[in-house]
């Protein structure tokens, strides 16, 4: 079944842009000039339930605007979004029961009350019955390890025991779907895998649907099996992780760190018989370049460097997912 059916989605926004000059100042009072930004561009996506997918794209992108209008946040500017069964926006009281947001950016917890406080509150607008409650906030709160922090007002939770909150909050009603958007944002990694381990145990227990944005990769890579990569408003890859891995590059990465100035077009001459995509490293003179080939490939590639360069260092890695993202950012989807 699937939970989450979007066909032709698209959002756009108008924008007005003011003339120049005094001249422009007074025409703009009659006549506005505005510019229109389709931030979600004709998007389809099929999501069943118990999957969890990674909703991922630059900044911009298109991620948070789209995850408001699957929550009837957003009304679309054209296309069909069902999730759940319903129209989000249509059905949204019924709705908004069967699902669960987290806005990594923002609280739904009431800042002066303690926490314990907004759970209650939020179990009545849910209309959570008290054995539910008993049951299934229990577990959660113990997972989550947050019995300590009940009787504290949110206000003067650190930021890391705040989102295990927001969380917890968002799971009172046990909704079968779960929107998490930057739910890891500036935690340290002690919190992020406790979040990650508990968001397994749910969909593991309840096959609970997530649908998660992040911009920390390991996110993930420890969560998704599939990923939804958005570029400018549209989707260019939805498939498995692993798969994107294998495609995209098989290859490996040389760090090379130059004892003079090279440039990009003269790595690129003598390179030229090679798959090889090169960039400008973090360190002075360091370029590295990503090989898409066999292993004596990339052992050719180095000798033919070090021929025409002296170099003062030299490092061989497998390519990382964030690399192999930043280069379908940079690049476009070259293989499959
Ligand atoms: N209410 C709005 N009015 C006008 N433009 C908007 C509005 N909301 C978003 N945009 C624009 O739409 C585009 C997509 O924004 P969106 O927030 O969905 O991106 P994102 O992928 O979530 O980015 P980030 O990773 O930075 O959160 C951006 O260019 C943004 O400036």
């Amino acid at each position: 079944m699937n939970v989450i059916e979007v066909e032709g989605l698209r959002k756009e926004f108008k924008s007005y842009s003011s003339r120049s000059g005094l001249k422009g100042a007074f025409r703009d009072l009659f006549t506005r000039n505005y510019k229109t930004l389709r931030a979600v561009d004709d998007i389809s996506l099929h999501v069943k339930q118990g999957e969890m997918v990674g909703y991922i794209g630059e900044n911009g992108a298109g991620k948070s605007t789209t995850i408001k209008m699957l929550t009837g946040i957003l009304t679309p500017t054209a296309g069909n979004v069902t999730v759940n069964g319903m129209n989000p926006h249509k059905e949204r009281e019924k709705f908004v029961r069967t699902i669960g947001v987290v806005f990594g950016q923002r609280s739904q917890l009431w800042w002066d009350i303690a926490v314990q406080e907004s759970f209650r509150l939020l179990k009545k607008v849910y209309k959570v019955s008290d054995e539910e409650y008993e049951t299934h906030m229990k577990e959660v709160i113990r997972t989550l390890e947050i019995e300590p922090l009940l009787d504290k007002p949110v206000r003067k939770l650190s930021l890391g025991q705040r989102m295990r909150c927001e969380l917890a909050a968002a799971l009172i009603h046990n909704p079968p779907l779960l929107f998490l958007d930057e739910p890891t944002i500036g935690l340290d990694v002690l919190v992020k895998m406790k979040i990650r381990g508990f968001l397994k145990e749910i969909n593991r227990k309840y096959k609970t649907t997530i649908l998660l944005t992040t911009h920390d990769l390991a996110d993930i890579e420890a969560l998704c099996d599939r990923v939804v990569l958005l570029d400018e408003g549209k989707i260019i890859y939805d498939g498995r992780l692993d798969e994107l891995q294998k495609n995209w590059v098989e290859g490996k990465q040389v760090h090379f760190e130059f004892q003079h100035p090279v440039d990009k077009p003269a790595l690129e001459e003598i390179s030229r018989e090679y798959p090889v995509i090169w960039r400008q490293g973090e360190r002075v003179n360091q370029w590295v370049a990503t090989i898409d080939g066999e292993d004596d490939t990339v052992s050719k590639l180095m000798s033919v460097v070090m021929l025409h360069h002296a170099i003062s260092d030299v490092k061989l890695n497998k390519v990382s997912t964030e690399e192999i993202i930043r280069n379908i950012y940079e690049e476009g989807i070259k293989h499959g």
